[in-house]
């Protein structure tokens, strides 16, 4: 049977009906705008997010309500495809036609993809549903369900996760529960006996101390991270400020991952503590950054590269300790500060691939290595382990020939592999890996910083009468349209020492972004106040 049970369209207009005819579009990170604009939208993704389920035959979908480090006022919605990822390409047209179009059009365009997709309607869909802690998501998950059960969808309703978790079950259950259980106990007990059995007996290692300051965002992540606590106890410390029940704070404001990583200085709400390793996530605990003060209150940042750079180098030597072999690669955006780059091509001769802004991108390229790392520079990430690599240490873990010092790096990587989210950046489990690789090194976050020394770096926003007119190529590092810029931008960058920048649309604002690398700070504002001039004359900026 290909056509509907029941008419969506009437069900909309009575429950969800669209109020507005602002035009919204699924960006990077699905639909993202103020609150009050999104309930017929959620509706809507709730019927679509049963369609695609049976377009997966009958696979779960999953559906997550957050606008991640935006202000608490916004909302978002994003769709979760069967393995964890986020939403096929070609669905995102789909669903942002089906947000867009009236309520009596609805019914239409169903039928319309359902025909177009060759789905079959007289199947079951099913959903697993997700929310940040927004004052907002309660409602918007309940018109996220009414949509389901439009098209007659099973659904489980999670309530409050983080994006990761949901992220997780989904994977979970897509798998009959090879990656594990589809629930919050599963997850959490999964991700902790793995940190717990990594960590061994010795809490204190060389330098390492056991002891964070944890910065929740007034999030979901400070909800969550308490349970890690609980099961991990004296094995690491977790202090957690910005803490959403006990201080009522307003999330991600003047707090986050996003805040660290932008203003590059301490959120509010952690008291600061010279030399002290602190951690902030997003709201939606995707994303996560490290920083410290030193005793001259000088603030130090540690962000997605530098944990791509430490766990790259440790997952290495690990893997030439199980002497199997395996193509390891790092992911980046065009955002990677260069030094990282260098450091982790020229120093630790890991091979690094450069794509488009975005988790999607980098998880996409990611898989194609048996051990592939990424990390966007803004602390989103994971590492991405192939079926491949998995069976080969299920095989070496059981062959006699092995010696002991592979065995124990074969069961250290295996552990390693339960403590990491593979499903998509988790920065809970992010930043139990970081932790782990820093005790194992004896290391605190001064030896992590030594590593290498970051290139000023400065990334500026321009508005402009229409973004889109800014198209790039090459991973987003060189600028086709309008015609002129880059051979502008490159003029003045090669008056710059270790002079870099480039300028693409951003998705989640209506801005252009500019970024520029240089020898000194004062070199690289400079440059992007150079960029952004050129990006204000050639591409229509309003700001003149
Ligand atoms: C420079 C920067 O941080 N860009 C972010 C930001 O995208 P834009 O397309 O640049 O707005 O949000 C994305 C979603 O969270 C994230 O993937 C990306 O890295
Ligand atoms: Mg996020």
């Amino acid at each position: 049977m290909t056509t509907l049970q029941k008419s969506v369209t009437a069900i909309a207009a009575k429950n969800h009906p669209k109020n507005h005819s602002k035009t919204i579009q699924y960006g990077t990170a699905g639909f993202r705008t103020v609150a009050t604009d999104l309930d017929h939208v959620v509706f809507r993704m709730g019927v679509l997010s049963v369609l695609r389920s049976l377009k997966c035959n009958c696979q779960t979908i999953g559906l997550m309500i957050t606008a991640s480090h935006n202000k608490e006022e916004d909302n978002g919605v994003k769709i979760v495809d069967p393995m964890g990822e986020m939403l096929e390409q070609s669905w995102e047209e789909l669903a942002t036609e089906l947000a867009n179009v009236g309520d009596d059009k609805l019914d239409t365009v169903i039928n319309d993809i359902v025909e177009k997709q060759n789905i079959d309607l007289s199947k079951t869909g099913s959903v697993f549903v997700g929310q940040d802690t927004r004052p907002s998501s309660d409602s918007l998950a309940r018109a996220a369900l009414t949509g389901i059960a439009a098209l007659s969808g099973i659904v489980k309703d999670y309530g409050i996760v983080t994006t990761p978790m949901l992220h997780f079950f989904v994977t979970c259950q897509n798998t009959n529960e090879a990656y594990g259980k589809a629930t919050a106990d599963s997850y959490i007990k999964k991700i902790s006996s793995a940190f717990l059995k990594l960590r061994g007996d010795t809490y204190e290692k060389g330098k390492y101390k056991p002891e964070i300051q944890f910065d929740g965002a007034n999030g979901v992540g400070s909800v969550i991270i308490k349970d890690f606590a609980k099961a991990i106890g004296d094995a690491l410390k977790i202090n957690i400020n910005n803490d959403r029940v006990n201080e009522l704070g307003v999330l991600n404001k003047d707090c986050g991952a996003e805040y660290v990583k932008t203003q590059q200085k301490p959120p509010k709400g952690v008291a600061v503590v010279a030399n002290a390793r602190c951690v902030s996530v997003d709201g939606d605990a995707d994303r996560v950054v490290y920083y410290y003060v030193d005793a001259d209150d000088k603030f130090h940042l540690l962000d997605g590269d530098r944990i791509a750079t430490l766990v790259a180098g440790y997952i290495m030597e690990v893997v030439k300790k199980t002497g199997l072999e395996v193509n390891l690669g790092l992911v980046q955006t065009a955002y990677a500060n260069g030094s990282s780059t260098a450091y982790i091509s020229e120093k630790l001769n890991v091979p690094v691939a450069c794509v488009s802004t975005g988790v999607k991108n980098l998880h996409r390229k990611a898989v194609e290595f048996d051990i592939g790392i990424y990390f966007e520079a803004n602390g989103h990430g994971t590492i991405t382990f192939s079926d491949k690599v998995k069976d080969k240490l299920d095989r070496e873990l059981t062959n006699p020939s092995s010696t002991k010092s592979q065995l124990a790096a074969m069961k250290e990587l295996a552990l390693l592999i339960n403590l990491i989210n593979e499903t998509v950046g988790d920065a809970l489990s992010d930043m139990l890996l970081v932790e782990t690789v820093l005790h194992a090194r004896g290391w605190n976050i001064q030896d992590w910083e030594n590593t290498y020394e970051d290139l000023p770096n400065r990334l500026l926003k321009v508005i402009v009468k229409d973004r889109n007119v800014v198209e790039t190529t090459d991973a987003n590092r060189k600028c086709t349209s309008p015609a002129g810029v880059q051979d502008a931008i490159d003029e003045v960058v090669k008056k710059f020492k270790n002079g870099r920048s480039f300028i693409r649309a951003s998705g989640t604002e209506d801005v252009v972004r500019v970024y520029a690398e240089a020898d000194t700070q004062e070199n690289a504002d400079h440059l992007a106040n150079l960029v952004k001039k050129i990006v204000e004359e050639m591409a229509g900026g309003i700001n003149q």
